[in-house]
């Protein structure tokens, strides 16, 4: 598939310290490439990075295929993007500040409404944007990224700040965006349950090194439950059940196994009786993506 964004060893360094480390990110077409980390990770200087607002201490971007630095003039004008909170002018309504980009970025009439409908401020719009509400402000940001309807929507923690409503209604917006316009998105964020919604592929930082990189399908596989067993002799069961080809883990009062099918689970089930070993307890255990996600991150504390 074509890759819309692709980074090479993109490295920035603070003082002496690396906040973003050899980090290659590869963003396909069509893809919602969800960027998740921490607060403090590097996710905002990376972006920064691809939009040519930071300069890299070592490494490059590519976008559309072509160098960011020598192609950075024709890029852009194919990126919208909303880092950080939106800026704009809070004494002017919402149409008036869409008017303002409008001009700077030279695009017809239809896509000031169009923009403004996708994040439904159509019917706020002439109200002054300093009265506007934290979501309104975020949709509003949206909205002017939108307005040149780019091949490219780059939004930082989007969501930030905003009610579960806001943040649901965001996501839906977001989702639809691929397939209505052929736009391939990429957003940052500290919450994984708001990727897991959306996201079609995954990127997880940590400490300004990219710790995975794959399909959000991948990442999900790999919440693959777990089954254990609990006997009333263990040991022997675990004997039986591995002359007969499993390879259960010896937990305290158990046996674990890796995944097993019904038909597994089943047959498991009937040699233990058949031998005579009373079967206590079979129970399925599911990690959750919070816990994959802190497993990758190493961070054992809420984020
Ligand atoms: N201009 C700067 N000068 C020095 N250090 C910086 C600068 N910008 C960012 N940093 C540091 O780089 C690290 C990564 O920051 P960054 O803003 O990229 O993280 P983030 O993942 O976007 O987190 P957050 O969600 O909190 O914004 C932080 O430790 C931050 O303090």
């Amino acid at each position: 598939m074509n890759q819309i964004i692709s980074t090479h060893n993109l490295s920035k360094r603070y003082g002496n310290t690396y906040r973003v480390k050899d980090v290659n990110l590869a963003v396909c077409e069509g893809d919602i490439y969800g960027f998740l980390g921490p607060n403090g990770a590097g996710k905002s200087t990376t972006l920064k990075m691809i939009l040519g607002l930071t300069r890299p201490t070592d490494g490059e971007v590519r976008i559309f295929g072509k160098d960011l630095g020598a192609n950075r003039r024709l890029i852009l004008s194919e990126t919208g993007s909303l880092i950080e909170s939106p800026s704009y002018y809070g004494h002017l309504t919402g149409l008036e500040n869409m008017r303002v980009i409008q001009r700077l970025k030279d695009v017809p009439d239809k896509n000031v409404w169009e923009a403004l409908k996708i994040v439904r401020l159509e019917n706020q719009k002439d109200k002054k944007v300093e009265q506007y509400s934290l979501g309104m402000k975020q949709r509003l940001g949206i909205a002017m990224g939108l307005l040149s309807f780019p091949k490219l929507l780059i939004l930082d923690e989007p969501t930030n700040g905003l009610d579960p409503a806001g943040i649901g209604e965001i996501r839906e917006l977001i989702k639809s965006l691929p397939e209505r316009y052929e736009m391939t998105v990429l957003i940052s964020s500290h919450l994984l349950s708001e990727i897991e919604q959306m996201a079609t592929t995954v990127g997880i930082i940590n400490d300004g090194l990219l710790m995975y990189q794959g399909s959000m399908e991948d990442l999900k596989n790999k919440n693959r439950p777990t089954i254990s067993l609990k006997t009333q002799n263990n040991k022997l069961a675990y004997q039986l059940l591995f002359d007969k080809g499993f390879s259960p883990k010896e937990r305290e009062d158990a046996l674990v196994f890796e995944y097993l099918t019904n038909k597994q689970v089943a047959l498991a089930n009937k040699s233990l009786v058949e031998a005579n070993i009373d079967v206590l307890r079979i129970e399925e255990h599911k990690m959750n993506l919070e816990s994959i996600f802190l497993d990758i991150t190493g961070k054992g504390h809420s984020l």
